[in-house]
């Protein structure tokens, strides 16, 4: 069964835009829970734009679910993710002032820059996690640096499933089964939807996780949130 961790930015985009704290993104966290997400799911970005570094602190204290943090390890990222040690944490190259994640690692070109995080953040407890696009030179290369799980970057997927799913899914389903056969744990996420998950997971073979923000939060304003989350959970059954 592939489990549901939703991603909570776009609540702290909403409670920054009046600079108070409505909604609470904490209690936010909480009611994910108890509506059904199996973990929560957050990336602080260096202009704190949404997730906040000191949300990081607080969810911390209080998400009982898989913790998930995803991120640019720079030096502040690396020290945020390290005192708090969440259950997983998950590497994303994307550039500071990119609107949203854009692209996987380079597993080969940045391999020994990789393989040094991973092993501070192992040493640590923390399982790993490597945002990576749907090519199997880069499973390889995310194997090689020895990374516990990948996480496949979807939006090429989202983008491509109206007018052809099968097309879309295809390089998707190479990827997940190298990690498959190299013994890597597989992630997914980036612009699923109710639209485009359930196709997506049961194409796609071994996948563990899918973490999911933009959509289910849009869903959620028709659906509510309770309803929404159980809705993307039937998704995955
Ligand atoms: C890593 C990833 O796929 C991103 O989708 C993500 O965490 C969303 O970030 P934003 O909410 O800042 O667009
Ligand atoms: N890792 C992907 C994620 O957390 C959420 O991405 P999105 O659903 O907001 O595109």
């Amino acid at each position: 069964m592939t489990r549901l961790s939703v991603n909570i930015n776009k609540i702290a985009t909403i409670r920054n835009a009046r600079g108070g704290n409505n909604p609470n993104l904490v209690q936010v966290a909480l009611d994910c829970e108890r509506f059904g997400a199996q973990g929560i799911t957050v990336h602080p970005r260096p202009d704190e734009r949404h997730i906040r570094y000191q949300d990081v602190l607080d969810l911390h204290e209080v998400v009982t679910t898989e913790f998930n943090i995803e991120g640019n390890p720079d030096d502040r990222f690396i020290e945020l993710v390290r005192r708090v040690k969440p259950a997983q944490v998950t590497l994303v190259p994307d550039a500071p002032d990119a609107i949203t994640s854009n692209a996987g690692w380079d597993t080969i070109r940045h391999a020994d820059h990789l393989r040094r995080l991973i092993d501070t953040f192992k040493a640590d407890g923390i399982r790993v996690s490597i945002f990576v696009d749907a090519d199997a030179r880069m499973v390889e290369g995310a194997k090689a640096v020895g990374t516990d799980r990948i996480e496949l970057y979807t939006e090429p997927y989202a983008t491509h499933y109206p007018t052809d799913p099968a097309a879309a899914v295809v390089d998707f389903i190479k990827a997940a089964q190298k990690a498959q056969e190299l013994g890597l744990g597989l992630n997914a996420g980036h612009d699923l939807s109710l639209e485009n998950l359930r196709f997506f997971a049961e194409k796609v073979p071994s996948l563990l996780e899918v973490s999911i923000g933009h959509a289910l939060i849009c869903d959620a304003l028709y659906f509510g949130l309770e309803n929404t989350i159980q809705m993307y959970r039937r998704e995955l059954t």
